[in-house]
């Protein structure tokens, strides 16, 4: 617990956060994993009591196993890779401040959670805390989210720190930048593709049209990079992935797009993933596996996935200087 000294200088402490992960790729982990997380009112905006029997009733009960099987071929021997990259990413964060001002990680959902990450800050003496979501485009059901965890835990502290909450980085132009040079690498290995598709986790359509800022961000961020490369509009898509129910998601759908573009005499494609700063479940499986196999299966004859920025120090860098403003 953490004492009041005259002496004291001001130290200032980072909590970067993501999504989280189940603790293990099994069942009953994933049970209290997506119990945690679809019950968030931000992630599942409907009535709680019809909510929590279709949570309850069904999708808890069907969907851990089907989840996990997709997590296990994922999964290494670091554990999940969005927690290891995330893991990795601090690490360097913090090689670069210095350790006059700790940095650590909290996920949304599971472990390490946010309560933990902020104790840990709060036992460091921390008084000013800047948090950094690593979602950088704005979402109410990620940042906004993230935003509800760490007011939740400081709700609990009789001394509440200076607190600064970045929560958006969709234009930053070292996020940009980083962005780019993974795709010239791409293109030093690969080749220029047909097409470049911009794939983006989706999110209910009925929250942009509510005033979420989430998919206008997402475009930004885009005809921020196709300008950077000097692309034309025929060169590059955006495109949603990662539907979950039945309602109508942000469009045009990955999965339909990657369907009907070798009809259309689009024969090779590199799909990349700007909104997750880490690889995950969702870019590894989905993205580097399942739509690959559509767009193969459908007539396509190259696919690539350009994988997510993860610890590039390019990455590193542009996260350092979305922080230090507020050092
Ligand atoms: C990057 C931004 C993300 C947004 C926006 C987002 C919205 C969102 N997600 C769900 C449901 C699920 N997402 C799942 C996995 C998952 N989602 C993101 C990111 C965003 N989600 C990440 C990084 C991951 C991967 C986590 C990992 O451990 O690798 C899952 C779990 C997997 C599964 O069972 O399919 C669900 C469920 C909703 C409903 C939603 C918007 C409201
Ligand atoms: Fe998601
Ligand atoms: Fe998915």
């Amino acid at each position: 617990m953490k004492e009041f000294d005259h002496q004291a200088g001001t130290r200032t402490g980072i909590l970067l956060s993501n999504l989280g992960t189940p603790d293990a790729p099994t069942a009953s982990a994933l049970r209290r994993y997506l119990a945690e997380f679809l019950w968030d009112p931000r992630v599942i905006e409907m009535p709680r009591l019809p909510w929590w029997m279709i949570l309850h009733g069904i999708i808890l009960r069907v969907r851990p196993s089907r989840s996990a099987a997709l997590y296990k071929k994922v999964w290494t021997s670091d554990g999940s890779p969005l927690l290891h990259i995330a893991e990795q990413q601090r690490q360097q964060i913090q090689v670069a401040l210095g350790t006059d001002t700790p940095v650590v990680l909290g996920m949304r959902y599971g472990n390490p959670s946010i309560a933990q990450a902020l104790t840990e800050l709060k036992n460091q003496q921390v008084e000013r805390l800047v948090v950094l979501p690593l979602y950088p485009q704005y979402s109410g059901a990620t940042t906004g989210s993230t935003f509800d965890a760490v007011s939740a835990e400081l709700q609990r502290w009789r001394w509440v720190p200076e607190v600064r909450f970045i929560n958006t980085y969709h234009q930053h132009a070292g996020y940009i930048a980083s962005l780019c040079e993974s795709i010239g690498r791409h293109i030093e290995r690969y080749g220029i593709p047909q097409k470049w598709l911009f794939s983006y986790h989706g999110t209910p359509k009925e929250y942009h049209l509510k005033g979420d800022p989430y998919f206008c961000y997402c475009q930004k961020t885009t005809q921020l990079v196709a300008e950077r490369m000097g692309w034309s509009e025929e060169q590059y898509m955006t495109t949603f992935q990662s539907r979950f129910g039945k309602a109508e998601w942000l469009q045009p759908y990955t999965d339909m797009t990657l369907e009907h573009l070798p009809g259309q005499g689009v024969k090779s494609v590199a799909v990349i993933c700007p909104g997750f700063s880490a690889d995950c479940l969702e870019t590894i499986d989905e993205i580097g596996r399942e739509n690959k196999e559509v767009f193969m299966e459908a007539g396509g004859e190259q696919y690539h996935y350009v994988p997510a920025l993860n610890d590039d120090i390019s990455h590193i860098k542009a996260l350092v200087a979305l922080l230090e403003p507020h050092l």
